[in-house]
Parts: structure tokens; C-alpha cells; sequence
């Protein structure tokens, strides 16, 4: 029986899933290769949840995405042998200008997404690794790529633009918005679930290594956090989110950083990471009692409610908030501490619910549905795979 495999390689871990092929993809296993602290584990699941793998990657392999995605092939041929993988979806980061919608990876399509790993760093690189290892190991599959752009693409001219001399639009320099796959899941499970939420005005907050949030309209894309790269908007794991452009002149000018140097800062040392200076991982943040790590979650927070602001002018109007992500699906805390302050909006969560983690957190009566709602790039990244 076919199969299609998914491969999903976000900044601080490998997602992956092993797929029915079409119509309608089922899930027959999946798992992730993740980095917490000073060790990489590799967790294969069932459909069921049941543990199939629970495996630690040697200390040389720390954080690197080639040998993750090594142990996730080696893994499904241990448990899954001989499957007849006909197609091999995965994300790719940045689509550009050109890929809108879900494309079969060729040579030519290679050659142009290559182009854009300078904008998407923490990326883009390791998702065409991805292609090569699959082409590797399936020569027979059909590779799928799928856009974390696409999603965002038809966004009014405000929204796309910067307001740069205007010949710069027209070269690309535009405002992309990432996390397109996991939107695109969010909303498609609305629209099944919550019809009339779904035709409404709806903000997701996807908070996880890297993190965005998007004002969505009747199943579309109106406002985007992320911008031109995945640098924009909120503060992440390592990356900066939203600055003042005058500070990148200052560390040129004043502080004689060149763009290697700048942009290690800016993707790497930031965020979460370089306010706190304890770790870009929430869990720990959550966990110390280091002064620094208390405010680089209030940062985080706060700069998560300003945004909700923003987009909710954007969409004129807020009738359901959605949180999803690693963060935004378990840690409770930051969700509670996120809502607390946008009271003046209509947002009022019912602790307990949020404590147990229920899908909708919202109190009884408040103007705004506040939901948890897990997100799945790997199964919409499924279906675009058992479509081509
Ligand atoms: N139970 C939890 N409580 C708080 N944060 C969590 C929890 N589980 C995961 N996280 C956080 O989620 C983030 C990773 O999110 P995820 O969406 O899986 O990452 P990626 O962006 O690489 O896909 C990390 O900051 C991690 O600390
Ligand atoms: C675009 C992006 O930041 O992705 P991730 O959350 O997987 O790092
Ligand atoms: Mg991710």
C-alpha cells in the first residue's frame, strides 16, 4: 500500500509523520527529533500515542538537522519496513514571490528555493537538506514542497508592504508572514468545528521555538507578525522579533558589526535566549528563578498583547483568539498571563479550563472565544503530498 511521509523542520526540531496516501490522508505514525538541554531524543508514536521509539542521538549530533533527519529514516525502516513511500511532502520555509501553493520539487524549483535560504537562515537550509535526504533515500517518490508563505499571499497591499522607496516591492521586498502551514490547519479545523468563528474575525497566536501570530477573516489571511524573513513581530526562542530599524544602523555604524556578525545576533542570540541569558526554551524560562528569565517572559507577553492589539485593528474587531504551538498549547501560565491583560478587549478565560487544558478556555459569556487548539502542519502538508 502507498504511502506519504512528511517532513517538517522547524528551528529547534524535526517533525515528521508517516501517512495513508490519498483521498483523505490517515495518520499512521509520527514523532519529532527535539534538543532539550544538552540532549536529542528521537519519539516515535503510533496513531494511538503508543510509544514505538523513545531513542537518544549520539552528543555529536546535538542539534543537527542531517543527522536528525538520518534517525527519523533509520527509525520508520526499523518499525515500519518495506513501506511503499510513493510521495514525501515537506515544509519549506520560505516559497517567495513564486510558490502560492503546494509545487513537486524539481531541479528548477530547487535552484530558485536555494535563493532564498539567505531570508530564512534557520530554515530554509535544513528543508532542502530534507529533499535530498528523501530523494536519497525514495528516488522513486514524488518530493512536495509546501510554503509557510503561501497562506499569507493574498493579504491587502498595506499589510505586504514596507513603506520603502516603492521599486523595492516590486524586487520582493515584501512582508511574507511564515507559519502559513500551521494557519492554514487552524483555520480549516475552525471551519469544520466552529463555523461561525470561522467566517468571523479570528487571531492565532502560534507561540513555539519560533513564533508569530496572524489576524484571519473568513478563512483568510488579512495581517501578518512575520514580515520579510521569520526575524519580525514577537520575540522567539533566539530571534529578536520587532525592532527599530535605527538600532541595526547603530551596531554597523558604532558598533563595527559586519552582516555575518549582525545577523548571528539578531537569529541567534536574541529573543528569549538574550534577554533572559539562561535558555531560548520556555520550559526552562517557566523553571528558574533567575530575575532576567521572569523578564524576558514578560517581554514576551507583553509584546504577545500589543500584537493582539494591533491585528485586532487590523481585522476590525475580535471574535475568537486561538492559541497553538508548543507554547501556546501547554504552557498554561503564559496563556493565562497573556489574557489577564486584554480584558479591555472582551477576553476573559475561565482558569480552570485553561488549567486542564480544555479547547475553549474562554469564561462563560465573554465576548471573545478563547481557544487551544493543537496545531498539525504535518497533515496539511499530507494532503497537499497525496494530491500531487
Ligand atoms: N509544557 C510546556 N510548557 C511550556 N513550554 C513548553 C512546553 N512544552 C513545549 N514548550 C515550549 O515550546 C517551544 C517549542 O515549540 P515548538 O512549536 O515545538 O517548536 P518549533 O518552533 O521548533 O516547531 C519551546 O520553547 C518549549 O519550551
Ligand atoms: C517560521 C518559523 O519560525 O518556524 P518555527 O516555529 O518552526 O521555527
Ligand atoms: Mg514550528
Amino acid at each position: 500500500m502507498s504511502r506519504v511521509l512528511v517532513l517538517n523542520a522547524g528551528s529547534s526540531s524535526v517533525k515528521f509523520g508517516l501517512f495513508t496516501d490519498a483521498p483523505e490522508p490517515e495518520e499512521i505514525a509520527a514523532g519529532l527529533v527535539e534538543t532539550v538541554g544538552e540532549e536529542t531524543h528521537l519519539h516515535l508514536r503510533d496513531a494511538g500515542g503508543a510509544a514505538l521509539a523513545e531513542d537518544r542521538l549520539p552528543p555529536r549530533d546535538r542539534g543537527h538537522h542531517r543527522a536528525a533527519i538520518a534517525a527519523i529514516l533509520a527509525a520508520l525502516e526499523t518499525h515500519f519496513p518495506g513501506e511503499a513511500i510513493t510521495a514525501v511532502g515537506h515544509r519549506i520555509v520560505h516559497g517567495g514571490l513564486d510558490f502560492t501553493e503546494p509545487q513537486v520539487l524539481d531541479e528548477a524549483a530547487l535552484t530558485r528555493l536555494e535563493a532564498l535560504v539567505p531570508f530564512a537562515p534557520l530554515h530554509q537550509p535544513h528543508n532542502l537538506s530534507g529533499v535530498r535526504a528523501a530523494q536519497e533515500a525514495f528516488p522513486g517518490a514524488t518530493q512536495v514542497g509546501c510554503f509557510d508563505t503561501a497562506f499569507h499571499r493574498g493579504q491587502p497591499f498595506v499589510n505586504d508592504t514596507f513603506a520603502l522607496p516603492r521599486a523595492y516591492y516590486a524586487r520582493g521586498v515584501r512582508r511574507y508572514g511564515f507559519h502559513g502551514l500551521s494557519y492554514d490547519y487552524i483555520s480549516g479545523h475552525l471551519a469544520e468545528t466552529a463555523p461561525e468563528l470561522h467566517a468571523g474575525r479570528v487571531i492565532v497566536a502560534h507561540l513555539g521555538n519560533g513564533s508569530s501570530m496572524c489576524g484571519i477573516r473568513a478563512g483568510r489571511s488579512v495581517a501578518s507578525s512575520m514580515g520579510f524573513t521569520a526575524l519580525d513581530g514577537l520575540p522567539m526562542g533566539t530571534r529578536c522579533g520587532q525592532i527599530d530599524p535605527g538600532v541595526l544602523l547603530y551596531m554597523i555604524e558604532q558598533e563595527g558589526m559586519g552582516p555575518a556578525e549582525l545577523g548571528e545576533m539578531l537569529y541567534r542570540r536574541s529573543g528569549l535566549l538574550g534577554l533572559s541569558g539562561v535558555s531560548s526554551d520556555m520550559r526552562s524560562l517557566l523553571a528558574s528563578e533567575v530575575p532576567a528569565a521572569r523578564e524576558a517572559i514578560d517581554y514576551f507577553t507583553a509584546r504577545i498583547r500589543r500584537e493582539t492589539g494591533g491585528l485586532t485593528a487590523a481585522l476590525e474587531g475580535l471574535d475568537a483568539l486561538v492559541f497553538t504551538g508548543g507554547i501556546g498549547e501547554n504552557a498554561t501560565e503564559i496563556r493565562a498571563e497573556i489574557c489577564a491583560g486584554l480584558g479591555w478587549l472582551g477576553v476573559r478565560i475561565d482558569p480552570a479550563a485553561n488549567d486542564a487544558g480544555a479547547r475553549v478556555i474562554s469564561a462563560e459569556g465573554a465576548q471573545v472565544t478563547v481557544m487551544v487548539i493543537p496545531t498539525n502542519e504535518e497533515l496539511v502538508i499530507a494532503r497537499a503530498a497525496a494530491r500531487a
